[in-house]
């Protein structure tokens, strides 16, 4: 019961413009379960006046009295269930986007830390599970306790020594829910996370399909899935086994009540103290009274597998995001494009090796600066401190002398442009992609920055032109035409820093000189921090930043650097270091 109060105190704010309606739809409810207590009463009055007198002259007031409740009831409950669906609705609108929002704040770890696949069923599953505690289950709480007393109270007017014995029975509900509820929620926990599992599986296997079919490994994933699947039907089919079980112990419960009220009635009625309208009235009403107490039981099983999905969220919502908005931001000025690293170390969150250490280079507007060293020496990392995706663990980084932690991250982004390692690429046409760079770029603007990146030519002789629809994973266009709309994109966003990850990773040479003349473009005037491998564009650079095992190693013009013959000069003359490698 504690996890259901902490999950509920977390989520209730939520509710907060939808509780008028709350109420309004509470006051249906109650109204609802008068006018069904209303009908059970006026079905005792029709037994005993016009079933027993055998009269019917006595049976057309009762009956329209019931029938006229019954359509008060049938009204009012249509209102309230119909606003209670619209409320729960908007509870999950406002849930998910507030999550959806979190989620699009953190950090790139958490991303690979957690499958798509298992985010997918959190934001869709697990929301709505929360809607089910929070608002369905205050309505239905509410309504089935109203309901319970109003039955209960009726039942002690009609005949209280009966009502008695019925009540006496009712807290077995209570029992057999609580004894069931643990076992309900451990099923509900693995079939929510059975379910992420498997949604990962179908989307992983489905995004690696060449991979799959090129090497055989089609059994290999049925396998994954299967063994995903069978989680989840083992969860699933005790969760229902739970569920059943209760519901039969239920039933048993309310036979035993019933056989109860009828042997008490069968002993009153042989003394002469009740009729058998009386008994028939009461045993109709046992009908009504046990279902609201059998929903109370079964809502706090709901409740309970609901908490399962609402610690899923909750994780998430506890995920603080790696770098946060100053609460100052200093003003926004002309950036001019001084990049400075002080002394910067960094750790990735969770690890013990520091990935950088230690680094301190600055670039003046309008330089080119390239940053190489061999795989994992550190390179994107640095890429990921000057945007801004984490802060540096030791040390600092500014722009234009500013810290970053001080600058907005919306100024900061719209200055500091990112070409990424891998082409990312919107679900929408090509323009959109383009446009995404500076939105609200007018066409002319749009087309000059496609030209500039040399991407025109090719985007003009689609059928569809610049309203080609795109996604990611695109067959339409290669990977270098990708390459130059993401170009493009860049272009456009006009940042007096750009940072250019691995710009020609993935294509083959003449793609990739296809794409040099527009980087160069690109870099004209803006200051360029350029991670790569790919040393063609070096001897242009007006300073080259060697990275070795997250320390900066050397630093210096291409001529320098050749000339001092260390690692530069080996990385950029292969030879060089397998002659040196031999000698060794
Ligand atoms: N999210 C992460 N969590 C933990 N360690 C990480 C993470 N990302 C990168 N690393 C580690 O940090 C080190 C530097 O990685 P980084 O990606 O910066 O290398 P790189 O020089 O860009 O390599 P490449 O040229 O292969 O892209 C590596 O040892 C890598 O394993």
């Amino acid at each position: 019961m504690r996890e259901v109060r902490e999950a509920f105190a977390r989520f209730w704010p939520l509710t907060r413009g939808d509780r008028t309606w709350l109420l309004l739809i509470i006051g249906c409810v109650v109204v609802a379960a008068l006018a069904e207590t209303a009908s059970i009463l006026l079905f005792a009055q029709l037994t005993d006046h016009a079933l027993k007198a055998g009269s019917l002259s006595a049976f057309w007031e009762p009956a329209g009295a019931w029938l006229g409740v019954a359509v008060i009831g049938a009204i009012v409950g249509y209102l309230g269930n119909s606003l209670a669906v619209w409320t729960a609705e908007r509870f999950v609108l406002r849930l998910r986007a507030s999550v959806f929002r979190h989620v699009q704040d953190l950090a790139p770890d958490f991303f690979q830390k957690h499958r798509q696949g298992d985010l997918v069923e959190r934001l869709t599953g697990d929301v709505e599970a929360i809607e089910q505690m929070v608002v369905s289950g205050v309505v239905g709480t509410v309504s089935a306790a109203f309901s319970a007393v109003f039955y209960a109270t009726a039942a002690l007017w009609l005949r209280w020594d009966l009502a008695l014995v019925t009540f006496l029975l009712a807290p077995l509900f209570l029992v057999a829910a609580r004894r069931f509820a643990g076992r309900i929620k451990t099923a509900s926990q693995e079939e929510r996370a059975a379910d992420g599992a498997i949604t990962s599986v179908v989307e992983e296997s489905l995004g690696n399909v060449v991979l799959t079919q090129a090497y055989n490994r089609r059994r290999a994933e049925e396998k994954r899935l299967d063994r995903e699947a069978r989680a989840w039907m083992r969860a699933s089919v005790r969760g229902a086994r739970a569920s059943e079980m209760y519901e039969q112990f239920v039933e048993v419960v309310e036979t035993l009540c019933v056989l109860a009220v009828i042997g008490l009635g069968a002993w009153e009625i042989s003394k002469g103290r009740m009729s058998l309208g009386q008994l028939l009235a009461f045993a109709a009403f046992l009908g009504y009274l046990y279902p609201p107490i059998r929903n109370l039981g079964q809502l706090g099983l709901t409740l309970t597998a609901a908490t399962a999905g609402a610690e899923r969220i909750q994780e998430i919502l506890d995920t603080e995001p790696a770098v946060t908005e100053p609460a100052e931001p200093v003003r926004e000025w002309p950036v001019h494009g001084w990049v400075s690293f002080h002394g910067a170390s960094f750790r990735y969150p969770g690890t013990d090796r520091e990935s950088l250490h230690d680094v301190t280079f600055t670039a003046g507007p309008g330089e080119l600066v390239i940053v190489t060293g061999p795989s994992g020496a550190g390179k994107s990392t640095l890429s990921k401190l000057l945007t801004r995706f984490y802060d540096p663990t030791a040390g600092v980084v500014c722009l234009d002398g500013v810290p970053l932690p001080d600058v907005s991250l919306e100024f900061l982004r719209e200055n500091v442009a990112l070409l990424p390692q891998e082409t990312l690429i919107l679900h929408g046409t090509i323009r959109e992609n383009i446009e995404c760079g500076r939105p609200g770029a007018s066409r002319a603007d749009i087309e000059r920055a496609a030209t500039d990146a040399v991407a025109h030519d090719f985007i003009s002789a689609l059928p569809d032109g610049y309203d080609t629809e795109i996604a990611p994973g695109t067959a339409t266009l290669s990977g270098g035409q990708l390459q130059r709309i993401a170009i493009a994109r860049a272009m456009l966003r006009a940042a007096p820093v750009l940072v250019l990850d691995e710009p020609t990773a993935g294509l083959d040479s003449i793609a990739a000189r296809r794409v040099v003349q527009p980087l160069r473009r690109l870099m004209a005037g803006r200051t360029t921090i350029m991670i790569t491998h790919d040393l063609s564009l070096a001897p242009d650079a007006d300073r080259i930043l060697v990275v070795d095992g997250g320390r900066l190693v050397e630093a210096g013009t291409h001529d320098e650097l050749m000339a001092w013959g260390g690692a530069y000069a080996r990385l950029a003359t292969p030879e060089l270091g397998y002659l040196a490698a031999r000698s060794v």
